[in-house]
């Protein structure tokens, strides 16, 4: 089994709007709402894949109840701790005139010691019948900087393997613990290395840091011009399909997904690559965050490129 692990659970909505300008007022065409966080659109997407997942984290209110029961819904089993107060909401704004995208993220609740404490018991416990734990997303208002770094030395002792897609200081803390996955996007990788922007000979070298830091398998996202990776000791260069992308918010999700989908079945570096690069484009054909056609991953699996760097 694969959990997923999501502290700042949220409600993912997507507004079309015809055009988006500062200052107006809009009319929204269509709208969607779906259970997210990065931790949860992991497992979406996993279950998607035709894997078993278990999705936990913090959830509050009646926010937190739709997300436990949408993700129910679609076959995941849940295991969330529940807090007071309710489960944020994260808005993408989509003008469809220009296809941009503008994200609005609220912070969450404000998480208990009490409930700080619960986690770490249900981590444990939901660790030792998991294969891979997911911590996906940013910490909630009232978790310890540490937060991640504790969690990873839980499911490592209970062996199990940790996989880590955070940000900031959050990020930071976290890696100390050396989880065996982790995947900064461009501009998490440039902030990790005290950078404002790394240049495109760069990335690979800021990679090898974090994989000689003794991560085992380190994949820096870079949208659509697609993935460097350090897989236990080997370097790749991946390059997605060439697509019209509808909606990338999620992507990283979808991509880490596919790594962890492929890390139960024991795949190759170059197969867990590819799964993970087919899900993310399929991801940014749909509307919605977090969600794929099989069929869409099944024909992009075929196009990814997988070479040695
Ligand atoms: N426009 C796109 N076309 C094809 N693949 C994409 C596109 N945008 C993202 N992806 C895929 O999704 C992965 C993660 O995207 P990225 O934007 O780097 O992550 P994040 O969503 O975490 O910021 C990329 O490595 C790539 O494989
Ligand atoms: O937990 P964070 O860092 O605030 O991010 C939350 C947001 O990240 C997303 O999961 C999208 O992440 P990616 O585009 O990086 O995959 C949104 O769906 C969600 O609302």
């Amino acid at each position: 089994m694969i959990t997923t692990v999501t502290l700042n659970a949220a409600i993912d909505k997507t507004y079309y709007v015809k055009q988006f300008g500062l200052g107006g007022v809009h009319r929204v065409a269509r709208q969607i709402a779906e259970p997210g966080g990065k931790g949860n659109n992991v497992a979406k997407v996993i279950r998607l894949l035709g894997g078993e997942v278990t999705a936990s984290g913090f959830v509050g209110g009646s926010s937190g109840s739709f997300i436990e029961q949408r993700l129910a819904e679609r076959g995941i089993q849940t295991a969330f701790v529940q807090v007071p107060g309710e489960s944020r909401v994260c808005l993408n704004i989509i003008d469809e005139s220009t296809g941009s995208s503008t994200e609005l993220l609220e912070q969450g609740p404000e998480i208990a010691w009490s409930s700080i404490a619960e986690m770490k018991v249900m981590i444990r416990k939901l660790a030792l019948q998991s294969s891979v734990v997911v911590l996906s997303g940013s910490l909630p208002p009232g978790a310890p900087a540490n937060f991640y770094a504790e969690l990873i030395d839980i499911i490592q002792s209970a062996g199990s393997r940790a996989f880590l897609d955070s940000s900031g200081a959050a990020l930071n803390s976290g890696l100390e613990a050396r989880p065996h996955f982790v995947k900064p996007n461009e501009q998490e990788l440039a902030q990790l290395m005290g950078r404002d922007r790394l240049g495109e000979n760069e990335w690979a070298e800021a990679a090898a840091r974090l994989a000689n830091l003794g991560i085992p398998q380190v994949c820096v996202t870079l949208g659509s011009r697609g993935t460097i990776a350090f897989i236990d000791g080997s370097s790749y260069r991946v390059i997605p399909p060439a697509i019209q992308a509808v909606n990338t918010v999620g992507c990283g999700d979808s991509f880490v997904a596919g790594i962890a989908f492929a890390e139960e079945r024991d795949a190759s570096p170059e197969e867990k690559l590819r799964m993970a690069t087919a899900a993310a484009a399929a991801n940014a054909m749909s509307e919605k965050a977090g969600h794929m056609d099989y069929a869409v991953f099944q024909a992009y699996a075929k196009q990814v490129e997988v070479r040695a760097l």
